[in-house]
């Protein structure tokens, strides 16, 4: 059930945080505790992979000037031409060398193909220019292998409009179109501090220790998810390092959101809250009604910055992610809340009062069908899934409709290549 967001203390309004909430409200709280950030000019290879919020127009005729489509000559009137200067005004009865994409000189009526004509003589001045016997009809009509002005795009026209996801087509039809930047909807910058003097980062980890599995994959995730990578820090448990990897450097990178791994616990290392606490910052939600990930925290810092807790155990942090990290950056980046889909059930998935289960599945033939190694703590089962069902309390019974979310590497069904 959704807390009150806000309670009065004294005079003062104080943001109040909501505890267990459902996998619903969780999502729709985060979406709706952020506005999207602003618009920011960047140079076009920067732009690719980012909203267009300014229409990209052409700043002139494109071609801006009338060019030869082939190499060989430009001529004017009828032949046989006689050769001059190349790059100069033609009159009629004369022709001059051009290569494809050359300046079409004034008084050119079109273009012979090199394989259509025929020079005879040496001496400059005196070369004539005659079509070959077997050139096609129409080699030397007027207008003939000239790209005219303007015949992309008329000056002002609009090329690519804004809202536009920009592809790399795109940014070359920009620069075509003379410009240097594009205006595109800023994404969310994530910071990352991982947790934890257990976890170890490459080899295989002693007794008591864990591989670290969310260095490797963050990065890329939170990408898939809209937003840019702000760097990642590795601590203890010490509420310490807690305290100075969350503050941020006078002179360092400004993250508009901190991911943090573990630490959302009851322990005397877990330092989420009493962190956040300490910083001035508040608590926005403590907590979803799902399994896994129930203890994911979402907390915001004096500086306006969002900082999202996910439990330590790596299943549980990727569905928290998923639950409240994607509509958080989806708010920050002006884009849509994503809603759930809905498939068949191809498994008995048993009740669970009280709580949403997110269960890691495959998508095939219209079914979603559980996969095997979904405990909190695995990862192989989601290594396997294309998302994941969203079970309600009461359970689903194969054959029934259960609603499903894509995971955000996974290729739609109808997208897929057949082999
Ligand atoms: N008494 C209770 N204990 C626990 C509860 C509870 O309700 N009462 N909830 C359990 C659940 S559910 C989760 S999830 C975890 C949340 O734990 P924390 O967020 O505090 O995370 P840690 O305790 O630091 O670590 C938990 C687990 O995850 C492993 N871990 C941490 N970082 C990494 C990493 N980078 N790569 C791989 N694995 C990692 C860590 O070694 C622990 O095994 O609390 C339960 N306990
Ligand atoms: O977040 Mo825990 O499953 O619910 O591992």
């Amino acid at each position: 059930m959704l807390a009150q967001a806000i309670s009065d203390v004294g005079t003062f309004r104080m943001p109040c945080v909501t505890k267990g909430a459902t996998w619903s409200e969780a999502r729709r709280l985060a979406f709706r505790s952020a506005t999207p950030l602003g618009s920011v000019l960047v140079p076009l290879e920067k732009g690719i992979g980012s909203v267009l919020t300014s229409g990209v127009s052409a700043r002139r005729d494109i071609p801006h000037y009338a060019s030869s489509a082939m190499d060989g000559w430009a001529f004017s009137g009828d032949g046989p031409w006689t050769l001059t200067a190349p790059n100069s005004p033609l009159t009629p009865g004369q022709a001059s060398v051009i290569a494809t994409g050359g300046l079409v000189p004034a008084g050119t009526s079109g273009i012979l193909r090199k394989e259509s004509g025929l020079v005879s003589g040496d001496a400059p001045g005196t070369q004539q220019l005659t079509l070959k016997p077997d050139a096609g009809r129409g080699e030397a009509l007027p207008g003939r292998h000239i790209r005219p002005a303007g015949e992309e795009a008329s000056a002002g026209e609009v090329l690519i409009p804004a809202g536009t996801l920009l592809n790399p087509a795109h940014i070359a039809l920009a620069a075509v179109a003379g410009h240097d930047q594009v205006r595109v909807q800023r994404k969310p910058v994530v910071a990352v501090v991982l947790t934890g003097s257990e976890v170890v980062t490459s080899g295989e980890p002693a007794p008591g220790q864990v591989r670290d599995t969310f260095g490797p994959q963050l990065g890329a995730v939170l990408t898939q998810l809209g937003a840019v990578p702000g760097g990642q820090r590795r601590i203890g448990d010490s509420y310490q390092e807690w305290l100075s990897a969350l503050a941020v450097a006078p002179d360092g990178p400004r993250a508009d959101v901190t991911v943090t791994t573990g630490g959302t616990g009851k322990s005397g290392t877990d330092h989420f809250r009493a962190a956040i606490e300490a910083m001035g910052g508040h608590l926005l939600l403590d907590g979803i009604a799902m399994k896994p990930g129930h203890p994911a925290v979402l907390g915001k810092l004096p500086d306006g910055r969002f900082v999202l807790g996910l439990p330590g155990n790596p299943l549980a942090a990727m569905m928290a992610l998923l639950t409240l990290g994607e509509p958080l950056l989806a708010a920050l980046g002006n884009r849509q809340l994503a809603v759930a889909g809905q498939l068949t059930s191809g498994a008995d998935v048993e009740p669970d009062p009280g709580r949403t289960r997110l269960v890691p599945c495959i998508f095939s033939h219209g079914l979603a069908v559980p996969v095997a190694h979904t405990g909190p703590a695995m990862m192989r089962g989601l290594a396997q899934a294309d998302g994941f069902m969203v079970v309600p309390a009461e359970g689903v019974q194969a054959g029934a409709p259960v609603p499903v979310m894509p995971l955000p590497w996974t290729t739609p069904p109808e997208a897929r290549m057949s082999p």
